[in-house]
């Protein structure tokens, strides 16, 4: 019996082109002056020396830091660094009104029909759990922050490492076998079945073809008794 959800976001509860086509590119545009500012905070300083651990590079300037960031934005890379920074600077945005997350009409619905039938709600997404916790607290459906229980980053691991998701389920407490994880990305639904979740792929188009994983293309489709 499924007891807890762990929901990835970008083509899963939301279009990947809001990701893509919004924040992303919003982020891009706003790194110049956001290391300029914030050169010489601590915590920024200490994203700074990650990404430049990661990358090989030097980073001694906020122009050789935003090249680093451009690339990385542009090649949609998963590393800490880029996704915290990125977290960072897409909070000035959703606190201006610049947009709001977006959500699968069916997203929010099923969040609160799943949390009244005493499920507990995850998420885990490559973005930082700030940017996350931003994501939720200003969709387009307003505040859904108090419908999770916790949230997952890549500082639990990449979503396609099997060893992620054993990190999950050893810090949601409940077994795998009480766990589903939605995804719209086989690799990582593989990873997740795996360490023993159930698993369900979301197929927002319809047009991603055959599965190794039960397969949705609306929350509303997932029907929690068949796992
Ligand atoms: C937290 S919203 C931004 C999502 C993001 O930065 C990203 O890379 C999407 O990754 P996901 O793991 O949700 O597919
Ligand atoms: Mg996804």
């Amino acid at each position: 019996m499924i007891k807890a959800i762990v929901t990835d976001i970008e083509g899963t509860t939301s279009s990947i082109s809001f990701v893509k086509e919004v924040l992303f590119p919003y982020a891009a545009n706003a790194f110049p002056r956001f290391l300029a500012e914030h050169w010489d905070e601590a915590d920024v300083q200490q994203l700074i020396a990650a990404a430049a651990a990661e990358s090989g590079q030097p980073l001694t300037s906020p122009d050789s830091a935003n090249a680093l960031f451009q690339e990385w934005i542009a090649a949609d890379r998963k590393v800490t660094p880029l996704k915290a920074l990125q977290g960072k600077i897409w909070q000035a945005g959703y606190e201006n009104g610049d947009y709001t997350a977006h959500l699968y009409p069916d997203t929010a619905a099923n969040l609160n029909l799943w949390k009244k039938q005493n499920l507990d709600l995850y998420v885990y997404s490559s973005g930082s759990i700030a940017a996350q916790k931003l994501f939720f607290g200003y969709s387009d459906a307003g505040d859904l922050t108090p419908l999770f229980s916790g949230y997952f980053d890549t500082t639990s691991g990449h979503k396609q490492d099997v060893q992620s998701y054993r990190n999950i389920q050893a810090a949601i407490g409940l077994p795998a076998n009480q766990l589903l994880f939605l995804s719209d990305v086989e690799a990582e639904l593989d990873a997740a079945a795996e360490a023993g979740f159930h698993t369900c792929r979301l197929d927002r188009e319809g047009s991603q073809g055959a599965s190794r994983h039960p397969v949705a293309s609306r929350f509303d489709e997932i029907d929690l008794a068949s796992f």
